[in-house]
């Protein structure tokens, strides 16, 4: 099967008048449709320009980008990025900021009101479309920017530490919810995430990256029995704490080297 995102021997530098950065090194990773993916690794490894790269942010210094096989010239609808901060627009209602995307890709239609709503009901948030984003908390803004990057339908979704400026019992809800929106789906995801206890509840694979140019440094499948519980329920599951101390070790082997 062709992979849904697919990278070949990619190498990212950032050039600016005083340096070159080489953040990402002959990088080869794929995804097929339907699997949930985290990357993990040191800061500064090159996880958030991994996913700018698959988002058609930016372009490889070399190698490939591939999405469904093509390489990726520039963002599209297929690819969907959700970010740590909501980025709301705070004078639109809840509805418009979730028809945001369809507005900007000329996808507005009479049935994108319905879409909405549908949306905002999947996510628990039933009755807020005509309110503003002050008026939620945290949490509920971050599930309106999940309900914002599913209007569009995208295949992949992309994830860049959206749990992490959330309370413990609020992100857990959250995962949840992602991980059940997409599975119902059958939409791909990739995370980025600086907790490893998430990355293995959520994930079928979590991968490590080594310290820069990032590379991939190890590859973890997760057990059938993690994957197939909730996350949150999984972190209670047998293999759990074993597979967090196999790859925290691995983690901590990256972060030294990164520093030698
Ligand atoms: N626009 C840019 N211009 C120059 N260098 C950059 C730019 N963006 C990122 N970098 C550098 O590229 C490397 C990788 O950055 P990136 O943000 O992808 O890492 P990260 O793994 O996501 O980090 P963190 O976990 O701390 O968020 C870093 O050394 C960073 O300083």
């Amino acid at each position: 099967m062709v992979p849904i995102i697919q990278l070949k021997h990619v190498d990212l530098a950032y050039v600016t008048d005083r340096e070159v950065t080489l953040a990402l090194e002959d990088m080869n990773l794929s995804a097929q449709s339907g699997e949930f993916i985290s990357l993990v690794g040191p800061s500064g490894c090159g996880k958030t320009t991994l996913l700018s790269l698959m988002a058609g942010l930016i372009p490889p210094s070399r190698g490939l980008v591939l999405l469904h096989g093509k390489p990726v010239k520039g963002p599209t609808p297929e690819v969907g990025y959700m970010l740590q901060q909501d980025y709301l627009f705070p004078w639109r209602t809840i509805q418009d900021n979730v028809l945001l995307g369809l507005e900007l890709t000329n996808l507005l239609s009479k049935q994108s009101v319905e879409l909405a709503e549908d949306l905002l009901e999947g996510m628990g948030l039933d009755g807020t479309s005509h309110m503003f984003p002050h008026q939620l908390s945290g949490g509920m803004r971050q599930r309106v920017a999940l309900a914002r990057t599913l209007a569009t339908n995208p295949d992949l979704l992309l994830l860049d530490e959206p749990f992490s400026a959330l309370d413990y019992q609020t992100k857990l809800q959250l995962e949840d919810l992602v991980v059940d929106t997409l599975k119902q789906r059958g939409k791909t995801g990739i995370l980025v995430t600086h907790d490893l206890s998430e990355a293995i509840a959520v994930s079928d694979r979590v991968i490590v990256l080594g310290a820069r140019p990032g590379k991939i440094r190890s590859t973890f499948e997760v057990p059938d029995n993690i994957r197939r519980a909730q996350p949150f329920y999984a972190r209670e599951e047998p293999g759990f704490n074993a597979l967090f101390h196999e790859i925290w070790g691995e983690l901590e082997a990256s972060e030294r080297k990164g520093k030698t």
